[in-house]
């Protein structure tokens, strides 16, 4: 398969606004690629790269100076090998080396495809918001039932894989199951809009969970070798010690164990989300920094032991959490009287806490959608949307990125929808970060307002929603303010504007 093929089927689907239509330009590639092509071609389409990282920015691409060639003559096979140079050359002289593989690619890429090869050397390519057409084009393309190519796609975390797999036909689909040490894509739960709602929907056989205000982790631990991975299923082990030597002193030899982490202050109290998603980032808690240990609550159980249990309701899940670590379990009341489930509600607020989350006790773990078997349930409605564009401020906001241009998910497309601009709840500290951390995001700017790539997720508080002619969604919020930046989220996992548009009824 040729490299112009994958950019024009990229440049297709980026255009083309109906999902069926992006489903079938995917899967017309998909039908042509040879076996070993195939794993490539999705990756690419993903924006990812089958070797992780090139160690290529945009510094060393600026220095490119060749001239695109007039004719494509590029073959997928040989962009791969020379991002497989790329990826491992190391030691005295790999900068040359690298500096040569690059020019020599690049030197023999027409101008659409050193545009492509750049977006996807810089990541800018990457687009979660794809994974569910994607995975629609490759049952397409192998005839496989989509239930079983979503629930590899959910095991393996990844979409070349599921293809190659997909290919090789249903054996090697359903052949896939939990590996201690590789992420699962999490469950996700649905909002509910009372407590009593919940209860009624799932009662009785039921469990209330607090909602902690932390992030998400989920753990894994085979003999001595530990692995802890955020919402987003990045890998982030070498950064939480802490964490680590909590699951080593557990009485088991394996285990992938889902929860939440947080720090927690000195009245017992959480401290700032962003406090807890500085320790992802920022490494290692230094010795004599004990407010900032991150401590676990585990509220779900994978695997214990050489048995999977994603198959199993979260009761017997539940126990096998109660028969190693009772004292991690997250604050929890089981088959609660109306009266509990209120009472256990209003602990978790006075607590400091978001809310609580209503569990059915049959339900299996069906990770990456929002399922019905879990419930949440928050005092307030919050909605995750991405950021667009920011305009400048003016008056005390001289200087800074300040009102934001608030875009929902489309569920057809992927796509992003204008739903509202806001410059509430902003506080200083967020403004100088805005203004430090958007132009890294940019696409253009004009005099008053720089656009930026769907790449940026914040949540947001509102009052409701609007009928709007003038957003192109038909639908405007009402009092909109920022409660905090979600960097555990990605722009596929914003809300949609059904949810938004659900708010005008
Ligand atoms: N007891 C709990 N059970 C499940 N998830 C919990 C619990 N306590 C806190 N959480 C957090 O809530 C999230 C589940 O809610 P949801 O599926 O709506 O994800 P979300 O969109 O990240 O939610 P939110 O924006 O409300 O945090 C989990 O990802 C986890 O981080």
């Amino acid at each position: 398969m040729r490299l112009i093929d994958v950019v024009q089927t990229s440049s297709d689907v980026a255009r083309d606004r109906s999902r069926t239509r992006k489903t079938e330009v995917l899967a017309g590639l998909l039908a042509t690629a040879t076996d070993a092509e195939l794993p490539i071609v999705v990756a690419w389409l993903s924006g990812e790269v089958p070797q992780g990282r090139l160690g290529v920015g945009w510094r060393s691409l600026s220095k490119l100076t060749s001239e695109p060639a007039a004719e494509p003559s590029l073959e997928v096979a040989e962009v791969d090998a020379a991002f497989g140079e790329l990826a491992s050359a190391s030691g005295p002289g790999s900068t040359t080396r690298r500096a040569d593989t690059l020019t020599a690619v690049f030197g023999a890429a027409t101008e659409p495809e050193q545009k492509f090869l750049i977006a996807l050397c810089t990541g800018e390519l990457r687009q979660g918001a794809l994974a569910g057409v994607m995975t629609d084009a490759i049952a397409t393309v192998t005839g496989e039932p989509l239930t079983a190519v979503r629930r590899a796609h959910m095991l393996t975390g990844s979409l070349p894989e599921t293809a190659a797999l997909a290919r090789f036909g249903a054996a090697a689909l359903a052949g896939v199951g939990l590996e201690v040490g590789r992420a699962v894509e999490p469950m996700l739960a649905t909002p509910a809009d009372t407590l009593d709602a919940a209860l009624d929907l799932l009662g009785p056989d039921l469990v209330v969970d607090y909602k902690l205000d932390g992030a998400r982790i989920q753990v894994h631990r085979k003999g001595s070798d530990i692995s802890v991975y955020t919402r987003t299923l990045r890998d982030v082990t070498s950064n939480v010690p802490d964490l680590v030597e909590v699951i080593a002193g557990l009485p088991c030899d394996s285990v992938i164990l889902d929860g939440e982490t947080l720090m927690l202050g000195d009245d017992g109290r959480p401290r700032s989300f962003q406090d807890t998603m500085s320790r992802f980032g920022s490494g290692p808690t230094a010795a004599g920094e004990p407010e900032r240990l991150l401590k676990p609550f585990f509220f779900d159980c994978l695997h214990l032991d050489g048995v999977d249990l994603i198959d199993r309701p979260l009761s017997e899940r539940l126990a096998a959490i109660d028969s190693i670590a009772p004292q991690l379990r997250i604050p929890a009341v089981t088959r609660p009287t109306a009266e509990e489930a209120r009472d256990h509600f209003d602990a978790a607020m006075a607590d400091g806490h978001e809310g609580v989350m209503v569990k059915s006790l049959d339900g299996l773990y069906v990770a990456g959608r929002r399922g019905k078997a879990w419930q949440k349930v928050k005092p307030t409605h919050t909605f995750d949307l991405v950021v667009l564009g920011a305009e400048w401020g003016s008056g005390r906001r001289t200087g800074w990125l300040s009102n934001l241009h608030l875009g929902a998910r489309d569920p057809e497309t992927g796509e992003l929808i204008m739903v509202g601009k806001t410059f509430k709840g902003l506080t200083d500290e967020i403004l100088r970060w805005q203004t430090e951390e958007f132009p890294k995001h940019a696409t253009h700017e004009d005099a008053h307002t720089v656009y930026l790539r769907p790449q940026i997720v914040v949540e947001i508080e509102l009052d409701g929603a609007q009928r709007s002619s003038r957003y192109p969604g038909g639908v405007a919020l009402r009092f909109a303010r920022v409660v905090r930046y979600r960097p555990d989220k990605t722009p596929d996992q914003a809300d949609s504007i059904e949810a938004i548009r659900a708010l005008l009824k």
